[in-house]
């Protein structure tokens, strides 16, 4: 496939056929051939300082937004054709935790860092069982693989298990892309056979909005979690009082590194599924309850907001992104779709009661509006970037929550303090009891 077909440059580094133009909020064609690699050549001129193409890779796959732009690219993983949402992660490192992070179900990740794969893959960093997200969008794959805990490549890991990965994309003009027209629609395939068109038109007709991802990617039983983060890793080990407290998390799509920091301080952890009666989870007597993180929109999960409201008031309740958006909802909040989200490691965050500013790992689409919540829900946190609601607390019942992963993984550590604050919340309420 020709890597560029066009005769117009644009400011943003892509090319249009001769005559048309960019302009923002979308295009005027239907269809619009990216340039697929502004500093490759396929030809290949080590005198002119561009970077030769390998003669074993061609561009054998394309990305196609639903605003027109056709993105050729090289594929690295599985192949086939698959539509999601595009939303691009400013994380540097944690490509891994990235992929097992089953938030990202019905996503494509575009990872803003240039190069990734350098550390190739191993057992320890998996967020998750299973990588739910529907592909990884890269501008440049590692060509070598380095580290003491590496099992095996990126490519390897990927095609292992039927993900698709695509590379040699302009990812900083499509991110520029995302951040004026917001999320798009995208399908991403390597079948020569799909037209232009075709792959366009599938775009279109899908949409992520209303949709229940969380019930495919959250445990279908329940069972005891006992792991906690590695000694090697694990600090703050000074704050915790050696008591042990009883929780259920709900599982909505449950990082791991939820369960190794509350199991850390000294939780012990049953998980269960998304649809777990609330009268079967009082009935095993907790001191708490955490609502997980979790995939798509939180107004598409009804059945889900119903069970945080039978629990709330009854016993202290913890939201973490998708549990945070579904504790706004069942307080009687509401939430809305974000221009693109925020996903990555370099958040600023300030919480409110102390005044003081964390830098925070992010991953979510929707948010709650806090002019929508009732008296008396104290909006905790607020993201610095744009000023949108971080964090939520209720005193009169309990209630406590973040937008953002205070269990980090991959990101900074500057919220783990949230964990402590649940341990409080708990005590607080039994020595109450
Ligand atoms: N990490 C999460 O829990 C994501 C929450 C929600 N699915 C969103 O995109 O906003």
């Amino acid at each position: 496939m020709a890597a560029t077909t066009t005769t117009t440059t644009t400011t943003l580094g892509f090319v249009l056929p001769t005559g048309l133009s960019p302009r923002r909020g979308g295009f005027r064609v239907s269809v619009v051939r990216c340039s697929a690699s502004p500093l490759t050549s396929s030809t290949g001129s080590a005198a002119s300082g561009l970077l030769v193409e390998k003669p074993w890779s061609s561009y054998d796959a394309r990305l196609v937004l639903e605003d027109g732009s056709i993105w050729p690219a090289k594929s690295f993983g599985a192949p086939g054709t698959r539509v999601a949402e595009l939303v691009f992660n400013t994380s540097l490192t944690g490509y891994q935790e990235i992929l097992t992070d089953p938030s990202y179900a019905g996503q494509f990740v575009l990872m803003t860092n240039p190069q990734i794969g350098n550390t190739g893959v191993n057992l320890d960093d998996e967020e998750s069982e299973q990588c739910f997200l529907a592909g990884l969008v890269i501008r440049s794959l590692s060509i070598s693989t380095s580290n003491w805990r590496c099992t095996k490549t990126l490519a390897d890991y990927l095609t292992e298990r039927n993900l698709m990965g695509i590379y040699d994309l302009d990812t900083r003009a499509i991110t520029r892309r995302l951040r004026e027209e917001g999320s798009l629609n995208g399908v991403l395939s390597t079948e020569q056979t799909k037209t232009d068109d075709e792959l366009l038109q599938m775009s279109r007709s899908w949409d992520i909005v209303g949709i229940d991802l969380i019930s495919d990617v959250s445990c279908k039983s329940p069972y005891e979690w006992v792991d906690k983060s590695d000694s090697e890793w694990d600090f703050n080990t000074n704050s915790r009082d050696g008591k042990s407290y009883r929780v259920i998390a709900y599982d909505f799509g449950i990082k791991h590194n939820i369960l190794r920091r509350l199991s850390s301080y000294g939780c012990q952890i049953t998980v269960v599924p998304s649809t777990f009666p609330a009268s079967e989870a009082l009935k095993m007597n907790p001191d708490g309850i955490l609502f997980s993180n979790g995939p798509g929109d939180p107004s598409a999960v009804p059945y889900a907001v119903e069970t945080v409201k039978e629990l709330l008031g009854k016993v202290p309740v913890y939201g973490i992104c998708m549990g945070h958006q579904l504790l706004g909802q069942a307080l009687g909040g509401k939430t809305y779709k974000m221009k693109f989200g925020h996903h990555g490691g370099n958040h600023p965050v300030r919480n409110n009661r102390t005044g003081q500013v964390e830098i925070s790992a992010q991953n979510h689409n929707y948010a709650v509006d806090p002019a929508s919540l009732p008296g008396g829900v104290e909006v905790t946190h607020v993201n610095l970037n744009d000023g949108s609601c971080a964090g939520l607390s209720f005193p009169a019942m309990n209630v406590m929550s973040l937008q953002y992963h205070p269990e980090a993984s991959p990101g900074p550590h500057d919220s783990d303090n949230a964990f402590r604050e649940f341990i409080e919340l708990m005590k607080r309420s039994k020595q109450s009891s």
